[in-house]
């Protein structure tokens, strides 16, 4: 294994999932794209090189920054991610969408003006907190706030979680950036989440020297065709790379419990203290909740958004595994009338 991997992003955690063989025959690859029925594979020289996806390999199990060992004509298999960015997808089949692996950095941006707003940042945070990618909150337009100072902004970004970095900047100053550089060196890897406006693109150009568009990549048409093939990985002047991938726009929350225990991990300390385990926190005796409330020790606000994102994640989450358990029936049903079938020819 030589150590120009690190260019990539590998770490012990991958070189620990090979065998004595693997590292003597095959090739250690980034996964740059996801095509229908191929992957576009970085290797440690940079080069990019395509490889059919065949047999048992189908595209909705990788996603971009993943690792996988490849030989000259195939790809072998895919390792063991460190972290993992999914979604719910839109539409009736609501499956989990693979969006962006081995992330270690998410920045959730956001501005100095109306688009701060503690919910959106705490969803953001309970999915970063899920995925295991360590949150930054990247405050842009520090050179002209709007109603309160920069640093007011700052400190209620601070209040949210002490888990997160928070750091204010103005994305067009070209100086901006020494602050953010730190976790965008060589092995690292980033992605940027937030809503339009706030400076998304202006902090990716600013990273990168490119002129990206971030979070513009359009997703398959309804026809199924790609509509675009442009890149997801970008190499960062400080030699990270950044991700921006279809899907890095409208991330949902589902199945992020511990992401939000974690985040509101004074109320759920509280919520095990309640008299009954499926206490509500509405009218029953015993509630530890209502207590903190009651005794100001807890702000009704953040529970109102506690209560919202647990509920959204409860309804996304059940949606995925209804679809999944859907999917199994309608599997197990397509096999067995095919074994009929199949009887009826004599095979
Ligand atoms: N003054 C000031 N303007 C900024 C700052 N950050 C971004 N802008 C401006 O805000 C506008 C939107 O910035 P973008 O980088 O395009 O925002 P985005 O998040 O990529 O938005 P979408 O492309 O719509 O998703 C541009 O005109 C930027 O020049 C900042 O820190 N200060
Ligand atoms: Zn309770």
């Amino acid at each position: 294994m030589t150590p120009d991997l690190k260019i990539l992003g590998w770490t012990q955690f991958f070189t620990s999932q090979l065998s004595t063989d693997e590292i003597e025959t095959l090739t250690p690859v980034r996964i740059a794209e996801v095509r229908r029925r191929s992957l576009i594979a970085l290797k440690a020289d940079l080069s990019r090189e395509e490889r059919p996806l065949t047999g048992e390999l189908v595209a909705t199990d990788f996603a971009v920054g993943d690792f996988a060992l490849i030989d000259p004509d195939r790809i072998i298999r895919r390792l063991d991610r460190r972290t993992l960015i999914s979604r719910k997808a839109a539409g009736p089949m609501s499956q989990a969408q693979l969006i962006a692996a081995n992330i270690d950095t998410l920045f959730i941006t956001t501005s100095c003006n109306h688009d701060f707003n503690e919910a959106r940042l705490e969803r953001y945070l309970a999915i970063a907190i899920e995925a295991e990618a360590t949150p930054v909150i990247a405050i842009t337009k520090a050179d002209k706030p709007e109603d309160i100072t920069a640093e007011e902004y700052a400190e209620r970004a601070r209040a949210i979680y002490d888990g997160a970095a928070v750091i204010v900047l103005n994305a067009k100053d070209p100086d901006a950036f020494d602050e953010l550089a730190k976790y965008c060196s060589t092995g690292q890897t980033i992605a940027l989440v937030g809503s339009s406006g706030v400076g998304k693109s202006t902090i990716a150009r600013g990273l990168t020297g490119l002129d990206i568009d971030i979070g513009d990549i359009r997703e398959d048409d309804a026809k199924g065709r790609h509509t675009t093939t442009a890149r997801s990985m970008y190499r960062m002047l400080a030699g990270g790379w950044l991700i921006d991938t279809p899907g890095m726009r409208e991330l949902a929350l589902h199945d992020a419990s511990e992401g939000i225990s974690t985040l509101f991990e004074d109320i759920t300390d509280l919520t095990t203290a309640c008299k009954f385990s499926d206490c509500a926190h509405d009218t029953e005796p015993g509630c530890a909740v209502r207590a903190a409330l009651d005794d100001g020790s807890l702000d009704a606000d953040r529970l109102a958004r506690w209560r919202k994102l647990v509920e959204e994640d409860t309804r996304n989450s059940e949606t995925i595994a209804e679809t999944r358990q859907r999917g199994r029936k309608f599997g197990k049903m397509v096999k067995s009338a095919m074994k009929v079938k199949s009887a009826k020819r004599g095979e």
